[in-house]
C-alpha cells in the first residue's frame, strides 16, 4: 500500500511511443482506448488528469505510407503533423465514449520559457481542468528544430506537472518500472520500487532507450522526476501493460517504481526559473559570490561577476556559473548584457558612475534567483 498516491488529486499521466503505436507503424487503437477508459475512471472519481501523448510521428509515417522512420527533421515534421490529425481524432472518438471532451495542446520550449505564454497555457490547462475536459498534449514538432526541441515526451510531461502544479506524474512505458541495469541488456537487473527523486545513483541505472520506437530512454524519465519533484510532484514509472494501472496506483497499489519529491516546493516564479532550459546569456561568478549566493541566499552583485556572455535585455533568463563553468542557478537580470559586462566586477556604488544610470543596485535580486 502506498498512500503518497492515494492523496493526488491533480495528474499528469504520459504514455510513450511503445505504448500508442503498433511496433512504431500506426496506432494501437484498442491501447488508446484503453488509456480513455481509465482516465475516464480516475476522473469520475474526482482526478483531475492531463494526459501526455507521443505517437504523432508514427501515425503519419503510415499515413504517408512510409515504411522507415527518415532521419531528416523536416520529413520528421512532415509526418508530425499528418499524424497528429490521426491521434487527436482517435483520442476524441475514444473519449467521447466515456461522455468526455478532449483538448489538443501542443507545446514548444519556447511556450513554457516566455513568461507570457507560460502564464497563458497554465491558465487555459487550468480552465480546461476545471471544465472536465481532458488535455491531450504533445509536442507541436511541426515548428521544433533540433536545438530547441524536448525530443522526448518525458521532459514535457515534467514541465507540465510544474505547469499545472500537479500532485503526480505517472509515466507508463514497455518496462514495469526503473531496474538496476537496463533490462534488455543485462539479465541480472532488478526493479527498484521506491526512491527518492533526483537521487544521483539512479541516473547511473538508467540507459538509453531500448527500441527504435521510443526517444528518451529511462534517463529522460528519471530526469523528469526530478524537475517535477521541484515543484512537489512524486513520479511513478510502470508499465502501461499492466491491467488498469491508473485506478490501481491511485487507489494506493505499489506498482513499478516510486520516486518522490521532498515537501519542500519552489515558489511559482522560482519555478518558472528552475525550468528555463534554454537561456538568453550567462554570468559567471568568482567563489566569493557563489559562495554568499548558495549560503546566504543573498542577491547576484555585479562585483561578484567576473565574465558575462551572450546578448540579453534586461529582464532576461540567464545562467550562473561558478568559476568552473558549472551551472548553479537561473536568475532575471535587471541589466542588459551589454551593461553587465561594463559593471562587472565593480561595486554597486560604481554602478551610475560607469552607465551614467542605476535601475538597481543588485544584477540579479534574490527573489528573482534559484539555486539548481
Ligand atoms: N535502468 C533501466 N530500467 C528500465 N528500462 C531501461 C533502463 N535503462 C534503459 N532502459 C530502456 O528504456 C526503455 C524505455 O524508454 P523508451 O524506449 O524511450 O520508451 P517510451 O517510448 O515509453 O518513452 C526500455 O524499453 C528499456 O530498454
Ligand atoms: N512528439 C513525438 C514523440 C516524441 C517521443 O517519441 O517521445 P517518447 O514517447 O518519450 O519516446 C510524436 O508524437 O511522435
Amino acid at each position: 500500500m502506498n498512500n503518497v498516491l492515494t492523496h493526488s488529486r491533480r495528474i499528469v499521466v504520459k504514455v510513450g511511443s511503445s505504448l500508442v503505436t503498433n511496433q512504431g507503424s500506426g496506432l494501437d487503437m484498442e491501447a488508446l482506448g484503453n488509456w480513455a477508459r481509465q482516465i475516464a475512471t480516475l476522473r469520475a472519481q474526482g482526478s483531475e488528469v492531463v494526459l501526455v501523448s507521443s505517437g504523432a510521428i508514427a501515425e503519419g509515417m503510415q499515413r504517408l505510407g512510409w515504411k522507415k522512420r527518415p532521419s531528416a527533421v523536416h520529413e520528421l515534421q512532415a509526418a508530425a503533423a499528418v499524424g497528429q490529425m490521426g491521434l487527436v481524432q482517435a483520442y476524441e472518438s475514444c473519449f467521447r465514449q466515456h461522455k468526455l471532451h478532449a483538448a489538443q495542446v501542443l507545446l514548444t520550449h519556447a511556450d513554457l520559457t516566455d513568461r507570457e505564454r507560460y502564464l497563458n497555457a497554465r491558465s487555459t490547462l487550468r480552465t480546461l481542468l476545471i471544465l472536465g475536459v481532458i488535455p491531450i498534449i504533445n509536442e507541436n514538432d511541426t515548428v521544433v528544430t533540433d536545438e530547441i526541441k524536448f525530443g522526448d515526451n518525458d521532459t514535457l510531461g515534467a514541465l507540465v506537472a510544474n505547469l499545472i502544479e500537479a500532485d503526480a506524474l505517472v509515466i507508463l512505458t514497455d518496462q514495469t518500472g526503473l531496474f538496476t541495469a537496463d533490462p534488455r541488456k543485462d539479465a541480472s537487473a532488478t526493479l527498484v520500487s521506491e526512491a527518492r527523486a533526483g537521487d544521483a545513483k539512479l541516473e547511473e541505472m538508467a540507459g538509453g532507450a531500448g527500441s527504435h520506437i521510443g526517444r528518451g530512454g529511462m534517463l529522460t524519465k528519471i530526469l523528469a522526476a526530478k524537475r517535477a519533484a521541484r515543484s512537489g510532484a512524486h513520479t511513478v514509472i510502470a508499465s502501461g501493460h499492466e491491467r488498469d494501472v491508473l485506478p490501481r496506483l491511485l487507489q494506493g497499489e505499489s506498482i513499478g517504481t516510486l520516486l518522490t519529491a521532498s515537501s519542500l516546493s519552489l515558489d511559482a516564479r522560482k519555478q518558472w526559473l528552475a525550468d528555463h532550459l534554454q537561456v538568453s546569456g550567462k554570468v559567471t561568478l568568482d567563489a566569493g559570490a557563489v559562495r554568499v549566493l548558495r549560503s546566504e541566499g543573498k542577491s547576484l552583485l555585479p562585483i561578484g561577476v567576473t565574465q558575462v556572455s551572450g546578448e540579453f535585455q534586461r529582464g532576461a533568463v540567464v545562467a550562473i556559473l561558478d568559476e568552473t563553468g558549472k551551472d548553479i542557478a537561473r536568475g532575471l537580470v535587471n541589466y542588459s548584457a551589454d551593461e553587465a559586462r561594463r559593471i562587472r566586477g565593480k561595486a554597486s556604488g560604481e554602478i551610475e558612475n560607469t552607465l551614467g544610470y542605476v535601475d538597481e543596485p543588485e544584477l540579479i535580486h534574490r527573489d528573482n534567483l534559484v539555486l539548481l
